[in-house]
């Protein structure tokens, strides 16, 4: 590891990384989500963070399709898409998470939808939860908040539910529509903070008040600037905390990121993304990241907007492993 870096100290094995790659993209309608991990691994992130940051990785160099856990047939439950698919494929990429968790080793998920977050936050709270006793605490980096009840929920779309299903706020006892979540994997509201958020959905609104949920929205960016909402985000979770960061490039504006399914203007600058992710990096609490919502097949001029996207999208990895600018 460079000197710079920062080691985590809720990680036994802190050189070490589980690669978990997601080729997932049930969780919404919009085919192309589920080429993002590929394509991140072929512009050289996994490349970079051996031979730059000099980490040792583990996990299947391949990309999981899960094809196998595709049901036959799996009409809409609740008012949720795909809803088996989505519950059958989050179930076992949380035992994924969770083996590389057990190991003491940093997690990182390459998505897919941000409906994966229901599996990767899982494995990593249980993982923790065993190895140290500890709740973990999740920063969620995005334009949405991504926690509709199936009853709020306007699009069905199980990237707009995650947070509501890992925290226990959507209940289910059905085992195959997500009743195989457990105490174990849930995440406690109160440890859970937004930054980024700009278009979220009156019955989500009505959801973050109700359960007290920290929030900081893009007006708090403006506002206080990035500096400080990251220090008051940080504060909130408390500086001895396992951290769990769950990173959708739709947090950026289109200008950064504009390969991915839900673009919303007026959001961070891909040094603001950064900036988050070199902070939480520099807290040493990180044991887990997510970066979803890369859909490389979303683009007016294909090829230049793909590549921009997933260039921002490696610099928000790398940023959170540590690279630093000096
Ligand atoms: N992970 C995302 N990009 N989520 C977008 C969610 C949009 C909208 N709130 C919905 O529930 O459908
Ligand atoms: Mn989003
Ligand atoms: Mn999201």
């Amino acid at each position: 590891m460079n000197t710079s870096m920062v080691k985590s100290k809720f990680l036994s094995n802190p050189e070490d990384i589980g690669v978990v790659a997601v080729g997932f993209s049930g969780g919404q309608g919009k085919s192309g989500v589920d080429a993002a991990p590929s394509a991140l691994i072929e512009s050289g992130l996994l490349a970079q963070l051996q031979n730059e940051l000099n980490y040792k990785l583990h996990g299947d160099d391949k990309v999981n399709a899960y094809n196998d856990l595709v049901p036959k047939e799996d009409p809409p439950y609740r008012n949720m898409k795909n809803p088996g698919t989505v519950s059958a494929v989050t179930q076992r990429l949380s035992e994924q998470v969770y083996s590389h968790a057990k190991e003491g080793r940093m997690v990182l998920t390459l998505g897919g939808d941000h409906s994966i977050a229901i599996g990767t936050i899982a494995g990593t709270a249980k993982a923790i939860r065993e190895r140290l006793g500890r709740e973990i605490a999740v920063i969620w980096v995005d334009a949405h908040a991504d926690i509709n009840t199936p009853e709020t929920s306007d699009s069905g779309n199980i990237h707009g539910m995650p947070v509501a299903f890992v925290s226990g706020l959507a209940k289910e006892e059905k085992p195959e529509y997500f009743g195989w979540l457990k105490s174990e994997h849930m995440l406690n509201v109160n440890k859970l903070v937004y930054i980024g958020l700009r278009d979220v959905d009156a019955g989500e609104k009505k959801i973050l008040r109700a359960n007290g949920i920290k929030a900081f929205s893009m007006f708090d960016i403006d506002r206080y600037g990035i500096g400080r909402v990251v220090e008051m985000a940080l504060a909130h979770i408390g500086n001895d905390t396992p951290i769990h960061l769950s990173f959708d490039v739709d947090a950026l504006d289109p200008m950064w990121a504009p390969s991915t399914g839900t673009p919303v203007r007026g959001g961070l600058t891909l040094r603001e993304g950064d900036f988050i992710c070199e902070s939480v990096h520099l807290t040493g609490n990180l044991v887990a990241v997510d970066l979803v919502e890369v859909n490389p097949s979303l683009a007016a001029d294909r090829e230049a907007e793909a590549n921009e996207t997933i260039r921002a999208g490696c610099s928000l990895v790398r940023c959170a492993l540590g690279e630093s600018l000096l």
